[in-house]
């Protein structure tokens, strides 16, 4: 049997609607659900296999992307959400009933994605948000308990579907976290 990626791809990747410019997200309570309002379409949406990021019910991969923070807004039930873990640099809220992950926020300044908000919009009824381009933190699903003999079938999947698997961001994610920091030392000697 293939191995399942996460369901918004395992069937192939969703396609994003010209001019879609945001939607409502709602976490998975029955009723009184939590709800956030993107006013923007995501960026840089990819699947990630790290131990922190919201994985749906079986899925070895979460599906997360970006929002400028100014476009987040929680509409609806914000007295359900919780950090968990507000120590982390990514601070992701989670719905305290059905721990569902609404956004993740980084409130230091300094961090290279300050600025922006992270975000699952499998969780939107809205079709036409940015697919995922690529795969990061493949090999952190052993973490969580993937068996490591089954990584090549893992790798061989995420390519088939186009997602370009790393061990860490995309190249060009991981040359603006350098350039950020190579900023920052070069601000900091010449202070
Ligand atoms: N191998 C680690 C990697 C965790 C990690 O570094 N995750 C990345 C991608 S989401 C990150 O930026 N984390 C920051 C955070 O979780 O606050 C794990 O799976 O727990
Ligand atoms: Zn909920
Ligand atoms: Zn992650």
């Amino acid at each position: 049997m293939t191995v399942s990626i996460h369901p918004a791809v395992d069937h192939g990747l969703p396609v994003a609607a010209p001019g879609f410019s945001g939607g409502k997200l709602h976490c998975r309570c029955p009723d009184n659900k939590v709800e956030v309002t993107l006013h923007a379409q995501t960026a840089h949406n990819h699947v990630c296999g790290c131990t922190k990021c919201w994985k749906p019910e079986g899925a070895n991969f979460s599906m997360v992307a970006v929002v400028p923070r100014d476009s987040l807004e929680v509409t609806a039930n914000a007295d359900k959400l919780q950090p968990v873990d507000p120590n982390a640099a990514i601070i992701r809220y989670a719905c305290k009933q059905c721990g569902t992950h609404m956004y993740g926020r980084i409130e230091n300044t300094s961090h290279p994605f300050y600025g922006l908000d992270f975000v699952h919009t499998e969780l939107s009824d809205e079709t036409g948000w940015s697919p995922p381009e690529f795969a990061a933190f493949v090999s952190s699903i052993i973490e969580s308990g993937f068996p490591p003999e089954r990584m090549g079938e893992v790798r061989s999947r995420l390519k088939e579907l186009g997602l370009e698997p790393y061990d860490c961001l995309s190249p060009p994610l991981m040359d603006l976290i350098a350039s950020h920091t190579a900023k920052q030392k070069a601000q900091a000697a010449a202070a």
